[in-house]
């Protein structure tokens, strides 16, 4: 039987997904699901209830209020994008729902873990930090450089003939716009990368994979994408409520950029313990730099 409660706010695709996957893996023993649109949730409600049943997982619609005393609470709620709105200006009005969520959790428990899934990631983040009174650590985000992790590993292992993405540690970090491949320390099986001939001849197909925006290829298709991420946030979640530390690309505040970009961390029950170091070249330290950059500079510009 699992253990902990989770709010959910936010039940649409990305946030019904979770909830089904944390049921199927009974590792809480709550989910509370919160929507703004009462049809949704008491559609994703009855719907998960008859996954649930069986599992000992309680699935239930809650409140905001209630929603701020769980253990740990994710943001996937969002304002769609209009057509002919600029990036900042949606940003903008992300930043406004999340004020006005945060402000209908309030009273928001003191080791509750918050986990921003909603775009844009680092900027609702750093929001969420400077509007929060909780730690730091407890406030992270999770976006698409752990997806480029993941796609970078898997490109790995196959051009040097493994079969086990696990043999490989590389990081991607940095921002959407701007991903850093660390692979000045990447290591297939214990070895350098760059000296197996194969990886370093076709890097650049590596770089064309993530330059490629698989979230919004898979879009056109079918209008949007959560079953990557929302593996993703499964495993978040599982680590926040495990006893062991472990290690994943989030989004997180960085004190010597004084910006939030994702970063592979020690993920701990309570939050985020410490940044893993990863020593990169000075070409990969300038793009990331150029990512601290750009963010922080939207960040500024889309203050309310
Ligand atoms: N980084 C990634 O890889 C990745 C992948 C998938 C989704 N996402 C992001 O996750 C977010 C959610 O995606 P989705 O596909 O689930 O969207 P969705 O539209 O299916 O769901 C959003 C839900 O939020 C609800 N909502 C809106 N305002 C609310 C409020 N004030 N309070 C409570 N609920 C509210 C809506 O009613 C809706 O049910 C988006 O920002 C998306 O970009 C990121």
């Amino acid at each position: 039987m699992g253990y902990g409660k989770i709010a959910i706010i936010g039940a649409g695709s990305l946030g019904s997904t979770i909830a089904y996957s944390l049921i199927l893996r009974r590792v809480v023993a709550e989910i509370l699901l919160v929507d703004i649109s009462t049809d949704i949730l008491q559609g994703q409600v009855l719907d998960l209830s008859e996954a649930a049943l069986g599992t000992c997982t309680i699935i239930r619609a809650g409140t905001f209020k209630e929603a701020g005393q769980a253990d740990v609470i994710l943001l996937t709620a969002d304002v769609l994008k209009r057509n002919e709105e600029t990036q900042l200006h949606w940003a903008m009005r992300s930043r406004q729902l999340l004020n006005s969520i945060i402000h209908a959790l309030l009273p928001i428990q003191s080791r509750a873990i918050l986990i921003i899934c909603a775009d844009p990631v680092d900027i609702l983040t750093r929001h969420l930090q400077t509007i929060v009174n909780l730690p730091a650590q407890q406030i992270f985000g999770a976006g698409i450089n752990a997806m480029n992790t993941a796609r970078a590993r898997h490109w790995v292992a196959q051009m040097s003939g493994s079969t086990n993405d696990c043999k490989v540690q590389l990081y991607v970090m940095g921002t959407r716009q701007v991903p850093v491949i660390a692979w000045n320390a990447a290591l297939v099986d214990g070895q350098s990368v760059s000296t197996i001939p194969q990886l370093t001849v076709h890097r650049p197909l590596l770089e064309q994979i993530l330059a490629t925006d698989k979230i919004n290829e898979i879009k056109e298709y079918k209008g949007g994408a959560w079953y990557g991420h929302s593996a993703f946030l499964v495993q978040v979640i599982e680590a926040v409520l495990s006893k062991e530390a472990t290690i994943h690309v989030l989004s997180t505040y960085t004190e010597r950029f004084d910006a939030c970009i994702s970063m592979p961390v020690v993920l701990t029950r309570k939050g985020i313990k410490q940044e893993v170091p990863v020593p990169l070249s000075p070409e990969e330290q300038q793009l990331l730099e150029i990512a601290v950059y750009q963010t922080t500079k939207d960040f500024e510009d889309t203050l309310i």
